[in-house]
């Protein structure tokens, strides 16, 4: 079992970062939330920290940790952590990823998803529905 970090990553407006992974990546093309894999020795809220600035150049904070959800695919059993996570400084500059968006909590069902974030980004939605975020 792999744990992954991703990051919920909001905007005041209510705005959600969404990235592409590039086509060299596993699951070419799919949509979902930044992040990477816990090493060894590292918290997961640390590593979400970390793999952002890796990833997007971005400083965040966690503020929520969710519930995490625990997905078989071919290649691998991912055990994937959500944070809700506010921008405390940094400007997107993508280093792995093709593409990102942001976009409102309507627009996000209706995308091509890694198959480990629907179900998250569904409590994501009730959350952010029930006015918590
Ligand atoms: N980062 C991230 N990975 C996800 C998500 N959903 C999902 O199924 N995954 C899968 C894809 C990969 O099998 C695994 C994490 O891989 P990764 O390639 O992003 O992690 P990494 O940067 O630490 O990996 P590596 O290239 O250093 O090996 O989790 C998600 O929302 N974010």
């Amino acid at each position: 079992m792999i744990d992954v970090a991703c990051a919920i990553i909001i905007t005041p407006e209510k705005r959600v970062l969404v990235t592409q992974r590039s086509a060299e990546m596993k699951l070419p093309l799919k949509i979902e939330f930044p992040g990477g894999k816990v090493e060894a020795g590292e918290m997961p809220d640390e590593c979400i920290v970390r793999e952002i600035k890796e990833e997007l150049n971005l400083d965040v904070r966690p503020v929520f940790e969710m519930q995490p959800h625990v997905h078989t695919y071919p290649h691998a059993t991912i055990r994937l952590i959500p944070f809700v996570c506010r921008i405390i400084g940094g400007e997107i500059k993508l280093s792995e990823h093709l593409a990102y968006a942001w976009l409102a909590a309507e627009e996000l069902m209706d995308l091509d998803w890694a198959e480990a974030d629907i179900p998250v980004l569904k409590r994501y939605l009730t959350l952010a529905h029930a006015g918590d975020f």
